[in-house]
């Protein structure tokens, strides 16, 4: 990626609740990328995501955007972000004109001109009600606020979750147009893993409260395979080097790193993605 530029750094980042703990999570957002953060239900993206933007107090860790920490900086830095968790799907009642109101109020860099242009692009009404929108209009409508003051990050918890395939691939077209032309960086949540092979940079995996990894996707997807075959060929050898080996009706299917490719000759080896990748890592014990 050319133009390397960190703006976003989480560093061991802890936080404790009664039944979970979010445990020395780190993790980067270089400028001009789209990270993805999947892990499973319960898995602490949300506590993560909201940690990152003081919703939740963390007990130890730091967090900085642009070079600044959250702690201290907390209003110039929400200058220059926009986060949501959901859609809109608050003051069901309201036009959307009125709370964009409100809304803009807060933001020194409101711009009109281009919120008016997302409005058109994104086939919204200001005169409309939340309540009258879809759950895809309401994430379009999130987005047209958040772009419309100049956000540098954007940090969307599971901005795709609820939506058709087809609204989901516009939002993905949006998330990547709003990269591709440098106005900002996306960091993130889903379990839609295919939505983060079609527009992901950076992949960030969260385990019961730890990063698995934190690299860039195709890197990370590129060093696992896939292997399947039938019991018989499940050898001692490939037993010690496959990842989360789950046996159906006398055939197995796992992961094996890239590099252990050699080891498993004979048998059919083909490239993982990421949600194959996820499955067998959760499977391992
Ligand atoms: N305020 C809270 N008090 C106590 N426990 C909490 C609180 N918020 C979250 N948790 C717990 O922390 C854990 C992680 O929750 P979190 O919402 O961060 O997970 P997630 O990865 O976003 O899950 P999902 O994919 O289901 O949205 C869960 O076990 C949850 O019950």
């Amino acid at each position: 990626m050319e133009n390397k530029r960190e703006i976003l750094s989480v560093k061991d980042l802890n936080k404790s609740y009664d039944a979970f703990k979010l445990k020395n999570v780190s993790l980067t957002l270089q400028a001009g990328s789209i990270m993805g953060f999947i892990g499973r239900n319960g898995a602490g993206k949300t506590t993560t995501l909201k940690s990152m933007v003081n919703l939740v107090h963390s007990d130890t860790g730091s967090v900085e955007f642009f070079g600044m920490d959250i702690k201290t900086h907390e209003s110039e830095i929400k200058q220059r972000i926009s986060f949501a968790f959901g859609g809109v799907d608050y003051y069901l009642q309201k036009k959307l004109g009125t709370i964009t109101n409100v809304y803009k109020r807060f933001y020194d860099q409101w711009d009109e001109k281009a919120y008016e242009d997302y409005l058109k692009q994104f086939e919204l009404n200001s005169d409309k009600n939340v309540k009258e929108l879809s759950q895809g209009m309401r994430v379009k409508y999130g987005l047209a606020l958040a772009l419309s003051h100049h956000a540098e990050i954007l940090i969307l918890d599971e901005p795709t979750s609820g939506l058709d395939p087809v609204s989901r691939d516009e939002i993905l077209n949006i998330f990547t147009d709003v990269v591709d032309s440098k106005q900002a960086s996306i960091l993130f949540s889903t379990h839609i893993t295919s939505d983060l092979d079609k527009c992901a940079d950076e992949i960030t995996y969260i385990k019961n409260g730890e990063i698995l990894v934190s690299e860039e996707k195709d890197s990370f997807v590129d060093s696992y395979r896939l292997v399947e075959g039938s019991m018989d060929q499940l050898t001692e050898a490939l037993k010690s080097i496959i990842i989360g080996c789950h046996e159906r009706r006398g055939e197995f299917s796992g992961l094996i790193k890239s590099k252990d490719c050699e080891n498993a000759q004979d048998i059919k080896c083909s490239p993982a993605d990421l949600e194959s990748i996820m499955i067998h890592i959760e499977r391992r014990a």
